[in-house]
């Protein structure tokens, strides 16, 4: 049976003796075949569900390693900045591990099952009235001078937990896609799958992807080649204007012959609905704009008929009901308890 990243992929990673095998079962998470947008869209297209980790999102696989590492080298606190992911993935695993976690996240701009996770799991919060980058900031200073953690991705083990997603799509198709489609933030995901298809390829002939990156359009920092200084999307988890994975993004795009691109917020939100209502997969705002991308550059031609494509859906959708309530136009009819009322609507 599964037993957890650090067990499942150790020759791949930086497990020694001396590491605590932590686990929350993280990984080994769906690969699941979209029939009818297959056949809309004219390619064969597979959904990577990370919403199925422990904490919900793909954070768990980066934190796993961090953790588990910080622990090893004796240190008793991790901290992160967050847009809301990071800092639940940082919760579960320091409480697993005995450990303290302090997170800061901007003020008002978390989503509220983020929020349920980081009190639940016992963190310390910190709620700034600033961005996800100015937290970003705050935290690299203060862990330069406090023996305290920092398990952001900028931390090299969130990046070698993260890339066992690719390991994991490989096997699952038996071969890397011609694409892989994947939001893009703070850019340690992109950086990590591309590392990951590298590492599995050159021990297993399983080839390589082109890596195709999108940025929501009011944070795109790369694609517009400038630091945003006020991000904006409804897509909160990647409202993120100076991601710090930013060069590694653009050499994983380079190298693959992909691209990072931009969607809307409404393309995102259109295929945030269009994933749940035709395939049965709900996933969290920002993680559909890998789906809302792929319709775009499929449409541009950029990706071709026909092709393999596996778009990372990188969190539950679950994470975030405030935004699918609220942006939904089918709302409940309220009645009153009475089956002729009800009875009376369904022969409308
Ligand atoms: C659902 C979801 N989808 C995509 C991203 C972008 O990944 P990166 O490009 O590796 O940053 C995030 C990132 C979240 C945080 O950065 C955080 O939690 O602080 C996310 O939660």
């Amino acid at each position: 049976s599964w037993k957890g990243l650090l067990q499942q992929y150790r020759e791949y990673l930086p497990v020694t003796e001396e590491t605590p095998l932590l686990t929350l079962h993280e990984g080994n998470t769906p690969l699941i075949y979209l029939p009818k947008l297959s056949e809309q869209l004219g390619v064969e297209l597979h959904v990577k569900t990370e919403g199925v980790n422990p904490t919900g999102s793909f954070k768990d696989r980066g934190m796993v390693m961090a953790v588990a590492k910080a622990k090893e080298e004796g240190s008793d606190t991790v901290m992160c900045a967050s847009t809301g992911n990071t800092s639940a993935a940082a919760a579960a695993y320091a409480a697993r591990a005995n450990m303290k976690c302090i997170i800061v996240i901007p003020d008002g701009k978390i989503a509220f099952g983020k929020l349920a996770q980081a009190v639940m799991y016992g963190a310390e919060i910190y709620a700034i009235k600033g961005n996800f980058d100015q937290a970003l900031t705050m935290v690299r200073n203060i862990c330069a001078k406090l023996p305290i953690t920092l398990v952001n991705s900028v931390n090299p083990y969130r990046i070698e937990g993260q890339k066992t997603a690719a390991f994991e799509v490989c096997e699952q198709l038996g071969t890397a896609p011609d694409v892989l489609a994947i939001p893009v933030g703070n850019a340690g995901n992109i950086t990590a799958y591309w590392k990951g298809f590298k590492e599995f390829h050159e021990r297993n002939q399983t080839g390589l992807p082109e890596m195709r990156g999108f940025e929501a359009e009011g944070a795109a920092a790369i694609v517009r080649n400038e630091v945003i200084e006020e991000p904006e999307t409804i897509a909160t988890a990647i409202r993120i204007g100076n991601p710090a994975s930013w060069d590694k993004a653009v050499s994983a795009a380079e190298e693959s012959n992909g691209k990072i691109d931009e969607v809307t917020d409404p393309e995102i939100l259109s295929a945030y609905k269009l994933l749940a209502r035709t395939e049965g997969v709900f996933a969290e705002p920002a993680s559909c704009a890998s789906i809302a991308g792929v319709i775009k550059q499929i449409k541009s031609g950029e990706i071709k008929k026909g092709s393999k494509v596996v778009a990372v859906l990188t969190g539950n959708g679950l994470k975030d009901p405030n935004t699918a309530v609220d942006e939904s136009e089918i709302k409940p009819l309220v009645l009153p308890n009475d089956e002729d009322a009800v009875l009376e609507q369904l022969r409308g």
